[in-house]
């Protein structure tokens, strides 16, 4: 068995101003821990022997047909604009046309320095590639636009971070790896003819359909609209979303310091660089709309006259808010088994998710409980459901099967932080049962698995992970 990938390249053939073509770093020993098998079929690769995929994965290789580059962008973190980040621990290797006629990028992400790493090592450690494999993997079986994990392997060398770590590659797989950042870089340096050309690209990759400009913006902001209303009906926060972390293709994309929310509450914040609670759950639509105007911002540069184009920009943007919120009430309708639309239906949701802050209720197995008629045991105190609980049942008459459409609404399993965390120790001291386990229970999150049900509870007191790291 031989590894074959069948390259498919476009990225690398446009100008040079994009990237910097350069192989990814080579690595000590490299060793495959993962792969996964099912994408490598959609994406017609045919796998090798675990030594060669080792080498491939890790960097160590160039695989025929690659032309590995480090992709240049930009972006806003944390609201400041930083000029130059672009690709500082990754390689894109490539891209691939699937048996499903998709275009996919395969990546390695840790495989050393670019010239955007900066002070950086170019590297990652083995937690945060388990973290981004399990969890990318959970969102792609959750429904949930996403880059995907193609492969994990353990480089044998120590990364240094507090101190010293195993180091691993992930193989990372996208629509694209087009985020607003990459408009950004050109807007910023004035450089129109690259902004024309970019834009022309992302149109014919992601949005065939789309007219010029504003047709890219326009199509952009209603993928991440839904995405955005996606991720608040599983309890996904993000944690880290620059404009450089925010893909045009509407993919969710760098899964650094994210978490699922245990206990419900609005204001939720994990990632430990967050102070000003930025990315809060909540917040995460409103910041959408604020990276959305900065794409708008860029994407007017290459008008001929900017100003002309301020008005249809700020028009589209204006328009985000309701199309997130439409999407999250059709979420959140379904997922209390409800498909048609009633005014009222919006009260009924924001008045359980009120009473889920006040009464520490578990977000993903209060909805799940909904089902199965036992959601009141997840308030502190189950007065609070039952008021509500007449409401919904009534509301429910004219639905002719909301139990099916709760099932499939609101999953059973999610990768919950406390697991990952134990997944990572465990990987740390060569064990992977854990990591084998949590992919294999979260291919299929909405089906029943009583045999897995400690993968369902609650982080304990003691087990409650109080911050995630970009530390990666
Ligand atoms: N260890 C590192 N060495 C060099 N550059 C790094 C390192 N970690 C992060 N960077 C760079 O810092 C910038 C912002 O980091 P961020 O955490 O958003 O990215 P990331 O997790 O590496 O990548 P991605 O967004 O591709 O998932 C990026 O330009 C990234 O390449
Ligand atoms: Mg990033």
């Amino acid at each position: 068995m031989t590894l074959m990938i069948p390259f498919d390249n476009t990225y690398a053939a446009l100008p040079g101003q994009f990237y910097s073509k350069l192989p990814p770093q080579a690595v000590k020993a490299p060793r495959l821990v993962a792969f996964n098998e099912d994408l490598a079929r959609i994406m017609g690769i045919a796998p090798g022997e675990a030594v060669e995929m080792a080498e491939v994965f890790s960097g160590n290789q160039v695989p025929e047909g690659a032309d590995p580059l480090a992709q240049l962008y930009s972006g806003h973190q944390f609201g400041t604009y930083n000029p130059q980040l672009g690709d500082g621990r990754a390689i894109l290797l490539g891209e691939t046309v699937g048996t499903d006629g998709k275009r996919r990028d395969i990546q390695l992400k840790g495989s050393g320095r670019t010239p955007y790493s900066r002070g950086g090592d170019g590297r990652a450690w083995l937690g945060p590639v388990l973290r981004e494999y399990v969890v990318s993997e959970a969102m792609h079986a959750l429904g949930i636009p996403t880059t995907r994990a193609l492969a994990a392997v353990e480089t044998g060398e120590t990364v240094w971070r507090e101190g010293g770590l195993p180091g691993a590659v992930l193989t990372r797989v996208a629509a694209s790896h087009l985020r607003v950042g990459t408009f950004q870089v050109f807007a910023a340096r004035g450089d129109k003819v690259s902004l024309q050309r970019l834009t022309e690209y992302a149109i014919a990759r992601h949005y065939p359909e789309a007219d010029g400009p504003m047709g890219l913006l326009r199509a952009v902001r209603d993928a991440q609209s839904q995405l955005i209303a996606a991720w608040m009906s599983v309890g996904f926060i993000h944690g880290v979303m620059n404009t450089d972390n925010f893909s045009i293709s509407g993919e969710t994309i760098d899964y650094g310091p994210c978490a699922f929310m245990d206990v419900y509450h609005p204001h939720t914040v994990f990632s430990s660089i967050d102070r000003g609670r930025r990315y809060a759950y909540a917040n995460q639509p409103t910041i959408a709309v604020w990276n959305l105007a900065q794409l708008a911002t860029a994407l007017i540069q290459q008008l001929d006259d900017p100003e002309a184009g301020v008005e249809e920009a700020t028009e589209i943007v204006h328009a985000m808010p309701a199309l997130t919120e439409a999407a999250w009430l059709t979420r959140f309708r379904a997922k209390l088994g409800i498909t048609s639309a009633q005014d009222g239906d919006l009260e009924l949701v924001t008045s359980l998710l009120g009473r889920m802050a006040e009464n520490q209720s578990d977000f993903t197995n209060t909805f799940r409980a909904l089902a199965e008629g036992k959601a009141r045991d997840q308030f502190t105190d189950p007065a609070a459901f039952d008021a509500w609980e007449n409401d919904w049942q009534a509301r429910l008459a004219d639905e002719p099967d909301p139990e099916a459409v709760m099932r499939a609404a609101n999953p059973a399993f999610i990768p919950r932080n406390h697991r990952i965390e134990e997944m990572i120790a465990g990987a740390v001291a060569g064990d992977y049962a854990l990591f084998h386990r949590l992919s294999a229970v979260l291919a299929a999150p909405y089906r029943d698995q009583p045999e897995h049900s400690d993968l369902q509870r609650p982080p304990l007191p003691e087990e409650v992970v109080q911050a995630t790291f970009c530390g990666t």
